[in-house]
């Protein structure tokens, strides 16, 4: 079987949503025709525009593009953070009006654990606000997911004594608690040394593996993308519109060394930094074509 991604190019400016090669099953998290602007009384930026991605259950969804391209805006207008200016998500086909319980979010800081609050307080909490579970369930649920992300020894530690790494642990273990219908994670492993990401990025393949939940993760990192991502959406520059789709299943820590996925990543790069014409062809829409 040929280890080429396939691409479902898409003309460079063209506002038309990518075709997707599995019309038969539902997407899980649908966007269509996302604007997003921010205005100030001086001026409007314009983050997306006319942006379309669907989600599946159980995929590992990438949105990659260059710093400024609105990544993560869409995972903010994705979380009900901030409201399109044109455009619809869903989420099981029900308008995304608002935060909810089923999107939780990982950010890139490390910051965002209550450092009043012990790992295990920090992981119950959201299962306690939002109802979901009584408190000696949430205590029970919070371990389990404290152990799948190897600080079983740590639940009773306080944030300020833990390092990046397990920081970001815990936000995970947190999110995944909660059991969500999508996880969102915003450059979740940007922060933290080489040898931690890689670490964390195998990791969080294992925790797929067993969980199989759906993942909405934001990079910049053609490395990572390629690494995390069954599927991954491509964003040109400021405002960030489709570039192409691409399936990268068959690739993942085991290949990075591979003659493969050197030649993945400089076609994504080339595709990204507009040196790729042959890819994206004013006729092309929702063609596959192979890397
Ligand atoms: N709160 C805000 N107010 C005004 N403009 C904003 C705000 N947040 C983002 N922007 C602008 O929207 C555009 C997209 O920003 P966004 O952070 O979504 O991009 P990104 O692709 O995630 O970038 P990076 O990889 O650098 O984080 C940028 O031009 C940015 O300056």
């Amino acid at each position: 079987m040929s280890q080429q991604p396939q691409l479902h190019a898409v003309p460079k400016w063209h506002t038309q949503s990518i075709a997707a090669p599995r019309p038969a099953v539902q997407p899980l998290l649908r966007a269509e025709g996302i604007s997003l602007e921010y205005r100030s009384r001086a001026h409007t930026v314009r983050a997306t525009h006319d942006v379309s991605f669907d989600v599946y259950r159980g995929d590992r969804f990438v949105l990659l593009g260059p710093s400024g391209c609105g990544k993560s805006s869409l995972l903010k207008a994705a979380g009900g953070f901030i409201a399109p200016s044109a455009g619809r998500i869903s989420i099981n086909g029900q308008a995304v009006n608002g935060p909810g319980p089923d999107r939780v979010a990982v950010f890139q800081e490390f910051d965002q654990l209550p450092p009043w609050k012990t790992v295990k307080q920090n992981v119950m909490f959201p299962l306690l606000a939002s109802k979901k579970l009584k408190r000696n369930e949430a205590e029970e649920r919070a371990m389990h997911w404290i152990g799948k992300v190897g600080l079983a020894g740590f639940a009773d530690a306080y944030p300020h004594t833990l390092s990046g790494g397990m920081k970001q642990r815990v936000a995970i273990a947190r999110a995944l608690a909660m059991q969500p219908e999508v996880l969102l994670m915003d450059e979740p492993f940007a922060a933290l040394d080489a040898l931690t990401r890689r670490k964390m990025q195998e990791e969080l393949g294992r925790l797929w593996e067993e969980a199989r939940f759906t993942l909405l993760f934001v990079t910049h990192s053609i490395e990572e993308a390629l690494v995390v991502g069954n599927r991954i959406l491509l964003l040109s520059p400021h405002p960030g519109r489709v570039r192409a789709e691409l399936n990268s299943h068959q690739f993942g820590l085991h290949s990075t060394g591979s003659p493969e996925f050197q030649s993945a990543a400089n076609r994504i790069h080339r595709l990204l930094f507009d040196e790729d014409t042959a890819a994206a062809p004013e006729s092309a829409v929702g063609r596959r074509l192979a890397l």
